[in-house]
């Protein structure tokens, strides 16, 4: 089922718009990320497109059938929430088969599409138990296949990995990945962390302010983002940022000089600045202050005579000063505006 958005409007009470010409695409089967700060606006799309939102003006499409003013039950949405909201006197196996109940489906073909739903979140050996004996991850799982018993048009994951510590968060983000790929149901995941978007999605949809920024994959927006928002919101450790007219004169040398006069703001991944020998050109003397292992990687803080800069580039090194290179490759212009004017990845 493809899920189109289609020039949202919506504005809370007497509040100016959250959501403005808001259009988007969820594509046919397929797992898209909706990833964005608190308050950008997540949470109102995923009751926009639950039913428990009505747009101000707009439209929402179901493949062509626009279920814009149908309610809730209507549309047949799958639902999963951060905290599980599992039935604790029931079993998991009641828990499962709760919306088939409800649905008034027999009890043979019930406890039939359970033991299919269990066996593929990987929670058979656990039916009689109740949620409080289980983990989070597996409460969690038991959320997942309850929201799938319908076979839903549409499933919502709404941040299902945040009540979770980081060993069960790795687990469930694969068990999440292969769960949509076996069924092929068309889902959202809403989420704040950009692990989860990037481990998990088939494409992501990054949102501020109500704006939806840039769809890509993790990749896209990581290489080519459209703007300062999109390239601060994907990469690890954050993109270094500093103003044009503070860049060392021996780095502006390795940059598109027409670019750099319209730019106000350059960005430099942390990879783009590396250790060089001291009679290589174009390089800048700094001094670190700080190295941290972190698992296989490193980071490194830089300070160079006016800006401090973090490097995953370089390793062990003694003593400082050192001779750091900037590579272009690493590097992304900006207008005033935010707008990125130029990618030194897509003239690699
Ligand atoms: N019921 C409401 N009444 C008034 N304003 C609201 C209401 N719900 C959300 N808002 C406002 O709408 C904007 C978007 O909120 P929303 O909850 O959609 O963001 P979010 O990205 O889901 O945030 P979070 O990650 O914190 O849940 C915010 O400015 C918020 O204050």
């Amino acid at each position: 089922m493809q899920i189109t958005l289609r020039d949202i409007a919506l504005a809370y009470d007497k509040q100016p718009a959250t959501l403005n010409h808001f259009n988007a695409q969820l594509p046919d089967g397929q797992l898209t990320a909706l990833l964005g700060p608190s308050g950008s606006g997540k949470s109102t799309i995923l009751n926009l497109l639950a039913g428990l939102l009505t747009p101000n003006a707009g439209q929402i499409y179901f493949d062509q059938v626009d279920v814009t003013h149908q309610d809730s039950r209507q549309r047949n949405i799958g639902m999963v929430f951060q905290d599980y909201a599992l039935y604790p006197h029931l079993t998991v196996r009641d828990n499962i088969a709760f919306p088939l109940k409800m649905a008034h489906v027999h009890k043979t073909a019930r406890y039939q599409r359970v033991a299919e739903l269990a066996d593929l979140v990987q929670m058979t050996d656990q039916l009689t138990k109740f949620p409080g004996q289980l983990s989070g991850g597996q409460q969690q799982r038991v959320a997942i296949a309850r929201a799938l018993a319908k076979k839903p048009a549409l499933l919502l994951l709404d941040e299902p990995l945040s009540s979770l510590d980081t060993t069960l968060r790795e687990e469930l983000r694969g068990g999440i990945r292969r769960i949509q790929r076996t069924t092929g149901v068309t889902t959202l995941l809403v989420t704040h962390d950009q692990d989860d978007a990037l481990q998990i999605a088939d494409q992501i949809m990054i949102i501020a302010d109500g704006r939806l920024q840039q769809v890509g994959t993790g990749n896209e927006l990581y290489r080519q983002p459209h703007n300062l928002t999109v390239a601060q919101s994907i990469g690890r450790p954050q993109l270094n940022t500093c103003a044009v007219t503070a860049l060392p004169a021996a780095w502006r040398q390795v940059l598109p000089p027409e670019s750099l006069r319209q730019a106000t703001t350059i960005g430099i991944r942390s990879e783009a600045l590396q250790l060089a020998t001291p009679t290589a050109p174009h390089t800048v003397i700094s001094t670190i202050s700080r190295q941290v292992q972190l698992g296989r990687d490193h980071q490194t803080i830089l300070h160079t005579a006016s800006l401090t800069l973090v490097s995953t580039a370089i390793t062990a090194v003694s003593p400082t000063p050192i001779s750091v290179a900037l590579d272009p490759t690493g590097c992304l212009l900006f207008a005033a505006d935010g707008r990125c004017i130029w990618a030194g990845d897509a003239h690699a």
